[in-house]
């Protein structure tokens, strides 16, 4: 049984979800799992000194949760999948290729996480851009006024930097792209890596 683990990071509304989903849809025996998914409760989380909570920092996420259902797939992805309901496309030569897409903002920042990826891309999107996209967005809870400028983009960069000092071998995207030119590349990448592990595959 082979495994691929393919991270998907980078800045809020940078398309994450958006490419994981369409690349989950192209690649069999595929799985997302999403670091949104693992944010500690609103009223646990503190507020800064100027009364923003503190959602964007690891310490919001249960990490320890997310580092279980990663360690769990790649304990036995087959039976990851199947505990989760979802069919098993098989091969014909009983070789399947496995692959895991983890996806979110702070995935290269926590250094269990990020030793465990065997392809990294970073979506990038300007100020302006991020700005905007962020503003036609609602999440629970809502981000309050001035929340992007005075919370949300000092904590992208500060997060920034210290993912440079984390994660190396990392394949930078233009989150400005079209949707489907993005996926094309990043899928015939995986792609690649899927043929370069079926090599290796002995029936
Ligand atoms: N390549 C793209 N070009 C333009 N808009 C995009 C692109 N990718 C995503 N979007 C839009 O940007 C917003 C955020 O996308 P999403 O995938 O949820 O970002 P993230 O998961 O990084 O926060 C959505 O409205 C989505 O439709
Ligand atoms: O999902 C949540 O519970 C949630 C609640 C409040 C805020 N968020 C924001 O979610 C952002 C990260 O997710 P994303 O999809 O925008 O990359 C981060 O910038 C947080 O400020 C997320």
């Amino acid at each position: 049984m082979k495994r691929l683990v393919v991270g998907i990071g980078g800045i809020t509304n940078g398309g994450k979800s958006t490419l994981s989903q369409s690349l989950h849809q192209l690649i069999p025996n595929s799985f997302i799992i999403a670091q949104d998914s693992y944010f500690k409760d609103d009223f646990i989380l503190p507020v800064d000194s100027k009364g923003f909570k503190q959602y964007d920092t690891l310490d919001a996420l249960h990490m320890d949760k997310m580092m279980m259902d990663v360690d769990s797939w790649r304990a036995d992805p087959n039976l990851f999948l199947r505990q989760r309901g979802r069919n098993i496309t098989p091969s014909s030569n009983n070789s399947e290729i496995f692959v895991l897409i983890v996806e979110g903002f702070l995935i290269f920042n926590y250094r269990p996480l990020n030793q465990l990826f065997d392809k990294r891309y970073l979506l990038e999107i300007p100020y302006e851009v991020c700005k905007r996209r962020r503003s036609s967005r609602i999440y629970n809870p809502p981000d309050p006024p001035g929340y992007f400028d005075g919370y949300v983009w000092p904590m992208y960069l500060k997060n920034r930097q210290e993912m440079e000092r984390i994660a190396s071998e990392i394949v930078f995207l233009d989150g400005r792209r079209p949707k489907e030119e993005l996926l094309a590349d990043v899928y015939e990448d995986v792609c690649q890596e899927i043929d370069r592990l079926r090599v290796g595959v002995t029936t």
